[in-house]
């Protein structure tokens, strides 16, 4: 690769006319979005001629040198070359051998390539190029025939990423405001990450250009300083690596206990649950016996107001239709730009194409917490074949390995997984963790395990506030802004909040069935004390 001074590639405009709100002048919009700290510049008009490019490029030049960022040309060599040496180039696989680009540009020019696939990655990376733009992650208007199958998703984005081994990278296509923090954190593995996001429509088509920029370069660099604080080699899902050897489950079984008594006497953290009209009542409930408040809105025009005061979300896709379709990818995108924990509880969706496809739409927009689900649902989320759901039940057959399973499905998505069953799973793709209270009524009454969801997002709500105003270790690579033992330990609340409740309900003389079960474990749930975590915890580190 071409030497030169690596340019700041965290927030990266592409231009392009057509996109801008009516009245507003192109130069304009060019030095407002650099006002509100674009560090680098595409021209990229595709309906002006080789003249009329010229003119343009050589006018944004010098707003740009005024802010001493550099500018790039899209596709058009003979332009680029017409222009002084410190104007690059950014082209496409199918415009012109990068090799060639490159001995025809000489070695100064700054030279980016577009990446779709990990082969072209590899490519990428002894080209000659000096950046790869990688896309599209998600689906954009602003390029013709980015059809749904040429979408990468922030998951094989991050297989891009790995694959270019640390070789400079921007994120293309679909990257707003709402999209921006998953497309980040999603798409950084443990040793590589994208240096920044390149954009059309989330600057260009809006009315405050310098505003639109400054939304998103906070959201750059809130992701780059974070990661920056990261300790390398992380191989978890939160970055601690060895130091993980010192966690120990009586300091976890305490610490869930600390969030419970901060729940008690501190002011209720707002648990936005979206579920299934089945569960919602149980749900509730046994967010406030927890001393949380619930919420339970599916409505996306409220997402952004909400978002601003959760302390977690509950995506549960129970009987999801498309309105709470819309509502998850509001709600889950609003978590993830305030960096609150989000839980997802992908029932059933081994049962119909209808909940995979949901279940993908939310994992490719929100950067999840905490994937919950029994062995039928991550088994078909990991891809396995071995157990089979029945509707929305566990259904048929045994998982061979649930330990494996729940630390590959953490490493994988980059979050917590909580596998459950007769015996609980927690793991954060590091360590795993062993549950095994309960109650066999909990499986004779309905929306016991939503409610489960419920009572994870709490203690995880729990979590975060206890990080409040302390440096978090290994953040870089999670959006959610507590010490990552927290989040085991926030998880562990909810797992020992419902399955010990449950125990000590059935064990009243007045539960005679399912219906005085319901409201013992609401009693039970709301009596419950860290002194009663700490006697009555089955807890184990596998
Ligand atoms: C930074 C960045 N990345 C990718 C592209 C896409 O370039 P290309 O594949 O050549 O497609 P067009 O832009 O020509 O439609 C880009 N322009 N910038
Ligand atoms: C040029 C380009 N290349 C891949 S996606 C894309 C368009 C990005 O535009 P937007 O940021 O509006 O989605």
């Amino acid at each position: 690769m071409t030497k030169l001074n690596a340019p700041d590639y965290s927030l990266y405009l592409v231009t392009s006319r057509e996109l801008l709100p009516p009245g507003v002048d192109f130069y304009d919009s060019l030095r407002a979005s650099l006002k509100g700290g674009v560090t680098l510049v595409q021209i990229r008009e595709k309906h002006a001629d080789n003249g009329e490019l010229l003119e343009i490029a050589e006018k944004s030049l010098k707003i740009c040198d005024e802010f001493n960022v550099p500018m790039l040309i899209n596709d058009n060599l003979a332009v680029a070359l017409a222009l002084p040496e410190r104007v690059g180039l950014h082209i496409g696989q199918e415009d012109f051998p990068v090799a060639k680009a490159r001995a025809l540009l000489g070695p100064k020019r700054l030279l980016g390539i577009s990446v779709h696939t990990v082969e072209q990655a590899a490519a990428a990376r002894t080209s000659g190029a000096n950046y790869a733009g990688v896309g599209a992650v998600y689906g954009t208007l602003s390029k013709a025939n980015v059809t749904e199958d040429k979408v990468l998703g922030p998951r094989r984005t991050a297989h891009v990423i790995e694959a270019l081994q640390g070789f400079p990278s921007v994120l293309i296509g679909g990257i707003n405001q709402r999209t921006a923090a998953r497309a980040l954190f999603g798409a950084a593995g443990p040793e590589h990450a994208p240096a920044g996001i390149a954009v059309i429509s989330a600057i260009v088509a809006r009315q405050d250009a310098q505003e639109a920029a400054r939304e998103l370069k906070s959201m750059v660099n809130a992701f780059l300083s974070a990661r920056s604080s990261a300790q390398k080699p992380i191989a978890s899902a939160f970055g601690l690596g060895a130091s993980r050897s010192q966690l120990k489950v009586e300091s976890l079984v305490s610490r869930s206990g600390e969030f419970l008594r901060a729940l008690r006497e501190g002011s209720p953290p707002l648990i936005q649950t979206l579920t299934s009209h089945v569960s919602s009542t149980l749900s509730a409930n046994v967010t406030l016996a927890l001393s949380a408040s619930p919420i339970m809105s599916h409505q996306d025009a409220e997402a952004d107001d909400l978002g601003n005061v959760t302390g977690a979300v509950v995506l549960n896709i129970g009987t999801i239709g498309e309105e709470a379709r819309r509502g998850m990818r509001a709600v889950g995108s609003a978590a993830n730009r305030g960096g609150k924990p989000v839980v997802l509880d992908p029932v059933g969706v081994g049962a119909s194409a209808f909940r995979r496809q949901a279940v993908n739409e939310i994992m490719d927009h929100t950067q999840i917490t905490l994937l919950k689900g029994n062995a039928a649902e991550l088994g078909a989320i990991a891809g396995l074949t071995e157990v089979q759901s029945r509707g929305v039940d566990s259904g048929s057959g045994t998982l061979r390995d649930a330990r494996g399973l729940v630390l590959s499905l953490a490493r994988r998505e980059r979050c917590l997984v909580l596998l459950t069953g007769k015996t609980d799973y927690l793991s954060d793709g590091e360590v795993v963790i062993t549950c095994s209270n309960g109650h066999a009524l909990l499986g004779a009454i309905t929306g016991s395990g939503c409610a489960l969801g419920v009572a994870v997002a709490t203690g995880l709500a729990a979590a975060c506030l206890a990080s409040q105003g302390s440096e978090v270790k290994g953040a870089g690579s999670s959006i959610v802004k507590a010490q990552p033992d927290d989040l085991l330990a926030g998880a562990l609340f909810g797992i020992l909040s419902m399955t010990i409740a449950s125990e000590l309900a059935a064990a009243r003389p007045e539960v005679r069935g399912p219906g005085t079960f319901i409201a013992a474990l609401l009693d039970e749930l709301s009596l419950m004390t860290p002194e009663t975590f700490a006697q009555r915890a089955k807890v184990a580190l596998e």
